[in-house]
């Protein structure tokens, strides 16, 4: 009898692109695997018209595909890292962070070059408190305006004239071949990127040794590193993507180096920090960074949305 995988995914073309890639790499590291797909519906995909900010953040995207594995109908969820919550459910774990793709956040425009050419009042659509956040403090003669739904509408509100320029992560673009609509990437001074963005990762329950003998090879060590410093950050920050918060860490020269950053929504003051640590442990690094941030100034940024830190 053949090995099968079922893989639970949102049915977004982001996501279908995303579990496709995890099959196609296991089908190719282990000729003869079946695959099946289960595709699954979850409230971020049917709450359209508020900011996630506002409708409870991560998780929206994730419970249903983790409850199709707890219960057997699948066995394995494929996600962006950017959103997936800090804690899993009992019974659950991460493993599996694949190699990152462009972390960068895209400019895409019909008319203007780059952020710095927006003139004013000019309309930016995003309703990422991050992007928000550091375009405010940065670019204070914009207008925000949210913008949501998957990669193809929110392409399709810049081209119907809603927005002047929109922001998306180019991860996202370049996976669903949208590379060309990418004016320019901005830079991480411009705009640092959320935590684990551009990186996918793979769930599953945890005690199955068969599942997981199968995806260890698609683990990407040094992604995985990046990731994990980044959300270390993330969890003592208590951070979702209901907070203005960016995390981004790099390789230097065999150390890994962490920046965060924090600010309040509407502009009126950013707080960041950058420190290098031993990549042993990315766990120290992301704390370290995040009772910086905090001392700064940003335990009044998350009292100000009612965050206790
Ligand atoms: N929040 C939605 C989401 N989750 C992951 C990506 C992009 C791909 C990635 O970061 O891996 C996007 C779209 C975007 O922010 O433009």
């Amino acid at each position: 009898m053949s090995d099968t995988i079922r893989i639970a995914t949102r049915t977004s073309p982001l996501a279908m692109w995303q579990a496709e890639h995890v099959a196609h790499r296991l089908q190719q590291i282990h000729p003869g695997l079946q695959i099946e797909m289960v595709g699954m519906v979850t409230r971020g995909d049917k709450i359209l018209d508020s900011p996630l900010s506002k409708i409870g953040g991560k998780g929206l995207f994730v419970k249903e595909l983790e409850l199709g594995m707890l219960e057997g109908s699948a066995d394995i969820a494929v996600h962006s890292m950017k959103d997936v919550p800090m804690e899993f459910p009992e019974g659950l774990h991460l493993p599996i962070i694949m190699e990152r793709e462009d972390p960068r956040d895209a400019f895409v425009s019909n008319r203007y070059g780059n952020l710095d050419e927006l003139p004013e009042d000019a309309i930016v659509g995003t309703s990422s408190l991050r992007r928000q956040t550091q375009i405010r403090a940065r670019y204070p003669h914009l207008q925000i305006k949210d913008l949501r739904g998957n990669v193809n509408t929110r392409l399709a509100k810049l081209d119907n004239g809603e927005y002047d320029a929109i922001i998306l992560a180019a991860a996202g673009l370049i996976r669903l071949e949208f590379q060309s609509r990418i004016t320019a990437y901005l830079s991480t001074e411009q705009s640092l990127p959320a935590i684990g963005q551009g990186a996918v990762g793979i769930e599953c329950r945890r005690n199955d040794p068969r599942v997981e003998n199968l995806l260890a090879p698609l683990l990407h060590p040094e992604t995985a590193v990046r990731v994990r410093a980044e959300r270390a950050m993330n969890h003592r920050l208590n951070g979702g993507c209901q907070i203005p918060v960016a995390g981004f860490a790099e390789l230097v020269d065999g150390n890994l180096r962490l920046r965060g950053l924090i600010g309040f929504p509407d502009g009126s003051a950013l707080y960041s920090c950058e420190k290098t640590g031993c990549v042993v442990d990315p766990n120290a690094l992301g704390i370290e960074v995040a009772e910086n941030l905090l001392a700064q100034g940003g335990d009044k940024v998350l009292a100000s949305l009612g965050i206790h830190a």
